[in-house]
């Protein structure tokens, strides 16, 4: 469908050189404009040069890639991708100063940064003890939590252990990273960190991806962090000014994170950047737009669809009466459309999002009972195996990639009973050479008697160095699978397909490259094998549903405490407002707001509950 775009979208395809900054509201064309311009600068640019494009998500950047498509060599001539991709990167091509040598391994699950911290706790009596003093187990998990969150927000701080003033805990945090490098990993925000480093402490480095891409242009740029706004202050140095950012400081939601919209307004003085506003939406029904408007005064749109769409709010009695509305709701709009969506509504064009990721539980089983295909997108990237074999063989894998990778050498070690220490297991070799298969060698030899069956998988690979074949793996744990017992075939089935989804997108990814277990790891880790469309309906967090668009939505379980968040004050109380106006700026036509008078609470009480105040906002 080609698209008329307005002056001011015109004027944005349009610039050409300096800096610009475009700041809009929801659905008035932000990611499309920036899409479009950089389809003019490729076509119109010719052969050489190349566009940096950076999403904050990997769906964002399949859509824009997916647009982008048939532009002679736009593969070549354009990086499409999210920040800690290109990251990646450059640290894998450039990072040896900075200690990176190939792909970075990236410990991407928090429970594994979480042992690393352990790890590094263990390592000093003092601190070992502060631990212990923090009382029962509980207390001290909770104390360890509390450790990871302030190191993650120096790092995003580009605050590194030498500059921290408190000495006991710059201890810990270097000794964190200390523990991280001994198993030759990165966490996420290294990538950031070290890029940055490499950027500033080689400014050639910074000049020779200044001369790779002429023109940078950043999506959804109310969520940038101080590492990411000066990992690309660093790239740009004080003479490249071709940059341009798109985003709305009424979304910006990550501010809990480390983010925040002021990166906006410092962009524009730093970079002396033109100012753009758009004024319309052209994404929701007037009727969305006007609730959105209850939920930010600020939010003022000069051009609405002449649709008039429909904001419905409804009372349930709990959340199995509020999971049997939606899911009948969905199945009659499915079955006679309605006059505001064009055409026939299916549930690709449904989502529901929810707060949190715990609010879905009596929706899918309705779901489920019923035959309703749908999907969830609720947190994190990776895949998370739940049968015992693919968990062993993605521990098996994260070996053959990273010999040196301790933390996941003693968990493999653990799961299949080698009680020896970490050292007793390297023995004598030589780290420098060691490679992944005489490692895995090396660990069955010690498992005696009780081969596990990941060994069986891997010998069928009979995997030599780059010489990589997972589809055999999984066809060979296929076969055995088999003979299991039902429940342990399930689940071992269930990976399976999972695995194969992110196989096969990394094969359509890297269709061009060599396949080797490294950078199928690390593309999941980064997320770029997760599923650009799925099918049947979403179900999403406010969180995860940033950026995207759906006909209908139901906005669920608007409750005191769960929306806004039991632990929201001040500011943050500000910030789940913002969550709300996402939230509901995410539908085109039809939005239903629904909250349960009772929940069944995890300990299985009923508990009464209050409706939420962005629902009496709403109904204002
Ligand atoms: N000039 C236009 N005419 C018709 N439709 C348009 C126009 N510009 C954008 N759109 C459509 O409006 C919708 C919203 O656009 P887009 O997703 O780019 O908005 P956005 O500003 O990035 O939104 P958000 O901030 O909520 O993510 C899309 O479906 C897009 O195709």
């Amino acid at each position: 469908m080609t698209i008329r775009l307005t002056e001011s979208q015109q004027t944005v395809v349009n610039h050409d050189e300096g800096a610009l900054l475009v700041v809009a509201g929801p659905g008035s064309g932000k990611t499309r404009v920036l899409t479009e311009r950089v389809r003019r600068l490729l076509k119109q640019e010719g052969e050489h040069f190349r566009v940096l494009a950076l999403t904050f998500t990997n769906k964002a950047a399949n859509e824009m890639a997916d647009r982008l498509a048939g532009i002679p060599g736009v593969d070549e001539r354009a990086f499409i991708g999210t920040m800690h991709s290109f990251c990646t990167e450059v640290l894998a091509n450039r990072g040896k100063s900075v200690g990176v040598n190939g792909l970075p391994n990236i410990f991407d699950s928090y429970q594994d940064r979480k042992q690393v911290l352990l790890d590094a706790v263990r390592q000093h009596s003092d601190l070992k003890r502060e631990l212990e003093n923090a009382g029962d187990s509980r207390s001290q998990s909770r104390k360890v939590d509390q450790w990871l969150k302030r190191i993650g927000e120096l790092k995003n701080e580009l605050v590194v252990p030498e500059m921290v003033e408190d000495e006991r805990f710059a201890r810990l945090y270097a000794e964190y990273d200390n523990q991280l490098r001994a198993s030759n990993a990165l966490d996420f925000d290294d990538l950031l960190l070290l890029t940055y480093r490499l950027f500033e402490e080689r400014p050639k480095i910074a000049a020779f991806y200044r001369r790779q891409y002429r023109y940078i242009s950043i999506d959804e740029a109310q969520d940038l962090n101080e590492a990411q706004y000066r990992v690309l202050c660093a790239l740009c140095g004080t003479e490249y000014f071709n940059i341009m950012m798109v985003g709305d400081p009424k979304q910006a939601i990550f501010m809990w994170n480390g983010a925040h919209p002021k990166y906006l307004e410092l962009f524009e003085s730093d970079f002396s950047a033109k100012r753009v506003e758009l004024q319309e939406n052209f994404r929701s029904s007037a009727a969305v737009v006007a609730a959105a408007r209850k939920l930010n005064d600020d939010y003022s749109v000069e051009g609405v669809l002449p649709v008039e769409g429909v904001v419905q709010v409804d009372e349930c009695e709990d959340e199995e009466d509020e999971a049997k509305f939606i899911l009948t709701t969905i199945q009659e709009l499915c079955e006679h459309g309605h006059p505001d969506v064009e055409g026939e509504i299916t549930l690709e064009k449904c989502a529901v999002i929810g707060r949190n990721k715990f609010v879905f539980g009596a929706l899918q089983s309705a779901f489920e009972e019923s035959d309703v295909k749908f999907y969830k997108k609720l947190s994190g990237t990776a895949v998370q195996s739940e049968s015992d074999v693919i968990a062993e063989l993605e521990l098996a894998l994260r070996l053959l990639a990273n010999p040196l990778d301790r933390l996941h050498l003693g968990m493999l070690a653990k799961r299949i009973g080698v009680t020896h220490s970490i050292q007793e297991i390297y023995g004598n070799a030589s780290l420098r050479e060691l490679t992944g298969k005489q490692l895995l060698t090396q660990l069955k030899s010690l498992s005696g008697t009780s081969i596990s069956l990941v060994f069986t998988i891997l010998e069928s690979l009979g995997i030599e160095g780059e010489a990589f074949n997972f589809q055999k793996a999984l066809s060979r744990i296929e076969e055995l699978a088999v003979s299991f017992p039902t429940e342990q075939r399930a689940l071992v089935l269930q990976d399976l397909g999972e695995w194969k989804k992110h196989w096969n997108a990394y094969l359509r990814s890297e269709s061009g490259g060599a396949h080797n277990i490294s950078s199928f790891l690390s593309q999941i880790a980064l997320g770029t094998t997760q599923q650009p469309n799925e099918d049947g309906v979403a179900l999403l967090t406010v969180h995860a549903s940033k950026g995207m668009e759906f006909d209908v939505v139901f906005l669920i379980s608007m409750n005191e405490g769960t929306f806004p968040d039991y632990r929201a004050k001040g500011a943050s109380l500000d910030e789940e407002q913002r969550n709300a106006f996402v939230a509901v700026t995410r539908s085109k036509r039809l939005l239903y707001v629904t909250y349960p008078n009772v929940r069944l609470m995890p300990w299985g009480d009923f508990k009464q509950q209050d409706r939420s105040r962005f629902v009496d906002k709403i109904l204002e």
